[in-house]
């Protein structure tokens, strides 16, 4: 049996449910504490022939079954609510542990282990919680009163039955510490499996062309194997303890009747034991009773020992849980659920996208950005990326920052956007921080997703967003050819990671997905690095339509970008300095003055 502090804190938290499901385990227990007790009787009928007594024993037998029947349809329905609800409030802070920006920088954080987490792990938890810890409280509840039902009928039985039941509930604990050892190491194999095969299919094409699928493979063989071991060790460990618990159980079970029928048979004048027949014929009700209740004294720690087993992948996943919030103190179950009670602490501007709900209508435009000595330095890193890096960034023209590859501007964006904080230094919209449903981004490798281009469309735009308002995004974005030659249009199926789409085409929703959002503020990370020429001259044009009144800022190394730059600056050494002049086209752009 073991208990796990963080579960049971969380089960805590929802007492009604628990203690119901409870209560009507405890009801279903007792229709076979009344079944044995009834047979009891039927016996006791049996040996006295009294058939009025057999034919009300049979009666209660009947009623008990009946009973249990309606109980155990009760208790299905209480488990599968509690364990709805448990889900959703572990998921939730999951995700929202998932889905944080930090994850971005976090060189340790993996998908599938992610997946897995909040996937399997929240499932196997609610077995736990939903299964196993009523059984765990039903033994506390039910055991001892069955031992002093059992002392009523004879305090030695009683005693003796306290002993082992002490002892199956007791003496499976000294595994605890290597069972909690065990299950930690085979979630870890299992954990690590469930990413390198994500990461692998993710990869896939990388790995084809490179010629390492073969290698990869015997990779995961070679962890699978590991996965399988700790799984055989496990299950070694589990059947250990089960076999401790059972032979508590059959020993108790074997003490209790022998006891039963020794103290009824006592011991004759001339220092033999009296046959217990003679004692069965004198008073069968308490014999055959005491004898069902040894048995039924012990049911419920069998049934924990069944559910153990159920719960076990929740308890092995108890750490992963713990390293991704699973228990972390929260708001209500409702808030957890909406994942709207706790903001983040930096913004959480999509990327492609809105940067938060697409309902929030922005407003006008604000005001400048201002990069106020920005420094960054990564941790475990030697030297920092940006060392006081200014810049004012007006609404209504286009800011171009290019600079070497390694230079920090993905840095300065993810500092923009609220991804990152920055060591010192401070990033201002109109004098306070940039709010994430202010902006709009376009990355250099957007991500698509498996739906239709419409819905991929759609992800960035405000509610109730018209057929109209789609097409002019797509035409804005350079997408209107595409569209044309497309059988099924907006409709077309997107394959998951947008793989149908060229690199190109995929840049281009994304452009469509940041107009459709309509931010005051626009980043874009080389927009145009998977186009041509010419679509690229013809994005750009109607770049210049879209930027009226709004931040646009730009990284790219492309001459054909920088030329529309009515501001152009070049990251140095951690510093923005000016770049080129603007052309006489840029400079002839309109301006706006700060707001
Ligand atoms: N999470 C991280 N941890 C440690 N170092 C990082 C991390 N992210 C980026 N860096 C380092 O910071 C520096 C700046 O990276 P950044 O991505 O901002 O450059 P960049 O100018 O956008 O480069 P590119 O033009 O090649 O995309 C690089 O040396 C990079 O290795």
């Amino acid at each position: 049996m073991m208990i796990v502090p963080e579960l049971t804190r969380l089960a805590r938290g929802h007492p009604r449910g628990l203690s119901r499901l409870t209560a009507a385990l405890v009801g279903v227990s007792l229709t076979y504490v009344a079944q044995a007790v009834a047979l009891a009787g039927a016996l006791t009928a049996a040996v006295q022939a009294r058939p009025g007594l057999g034919a009300m024993c049979l009666a209660v037998l009947a009623a008990a079954a009946v009973a249990r029947l309606l109980l155990r349809q009760l208790q299905q329905h209480l488990v599968s609510a509690l364990g709805t609800t448990i889900r959703q409030q572990m998921r939730a802070r999951v995700l929202r542990r998932i889905l944080a920006p930090e994850r971005l920088h976090d060189v340790r954080s993996r998908a599938g282990s992610a997946r897995l987490t909040a996937v399997d792990a929240v499932e196997g938890v609610d077995t736990y919680l939903t299964r196993y810890l009523p059984h765990v409280a039903q033994v506390a509840l039910l055991c001892p009163l069955l031992v002093l039902a059992m002392a009523a009928l004879s305090p030695a039985v009683a005693g003796a039955l306290g002993v082992f039941v002490v002892a199956a509930v007791g003496a499976p604990r000294a595994f605890n510490r290597w069972m909690a050892h065990r299950s930690h190491e085979r979630w870890e194999s299992y954990d690590e499996l469930s990413a390198d095969v994500q990461e692998s299919l993710q990869g896939m094409r990388t790995l084809q062309l490179l010629g390492a699928v073969p290698g990869r493979r015997r990779a995961l063989s070679a962890r699978s194997a590991r996965l399988h071991r700790e799984t055989v060790r496990t299950m070694r460990a589990s059947l250990g303890e089960t076999g401790i618990l059972d032979l508590m159980i059959q020993a108790g079970t074997a003490t209790a009747a022998a006891l039963t029928i020794l103290t009824a048979a006592g011991v004759e004048p001339q220092g033999v034991l009296a046959t217990p027949l003679a004692a069965v014929a004198e008073e069968p009700l308490r014999i055959f009773a005491m004898l069902m209740l040894a048995s039924e004294t012990f049911r419920p720690i069998r049934d924990v020992s069944q559910q153990w087993h159920a719960g076990f992948l929740g308890l092995s996943a108890v750490s992963a849980l713990r390293e991704h919030g699973a228990f972390a103190a929260a708001g209500t179950a409702q808030g957890d659920v909406s994942g709207t009670d706790a903001e983040p602490p930096t913004g959480t501007a999509a990327v492609d996208g809105p940067a938060g709900a697409p309902t929030a209508r922005p407003g006008p435009t604000p005001g400048a950005l201002r990069l106020k000595d920005v420094h960054h330095q990564y941790p475990q890193t030697v030297a920092p990326v940006l060392c006081g890096a200014d810049a004012v960034i007006e609404p209504g023209r286009i800011t171009v920052i290019s600079g070497a590859s390694g230079a920090g501007k993905s840095t300065v964006f993810d500092i923009i956007l609220g991804l990152l904080r920055p060591t010192s230094g401070t990033v201002t919209l109109a004098g306070r921080r940039p709010r994430p449903e202010e902006i709009a981004v376009v990355s250099q490798n957007p991500s698509l997703f498996s739906g239709t281009l419409r819905e991929n469309l759609r992800l960035a735009a405000p509610d109730g967003v018209d057929e109209a308002t789609l097409l002019a995004a797509c035409h804005d974005a350079g997408l209107g050819g595409l569209l044309r030659v497309l059988p099924e249009g907006l409709s077309t199926p997107i394959t998951e990671g947008g793989t149908s789409l060229s690199r190109g085409q995929a840049q281009r929703v994304a452009i469509a997905r940041a107009y459709l959002a309509d931010r005051p503020m626009i980043l874009m990370d080389e927009p145009t690095s998977a186009l041509d020429e010419d679509t690229a001259g013809a994005v750009l044009s109607r770049l210049r339509e879209r930027a009226a009144g709004r931040i646009v800022l730009i990284i790219s190394h492309r001459e054909d970008v920088a030329q529309v730059a009515d501001d152009h600056r070049i990251l140095e050494n951690g510093r923005l300095r000016p770049g080129r002049a603007p052309t006489p086209a840029a400079a002839a752009a309109p301006q706006e003055e700060d707001a």
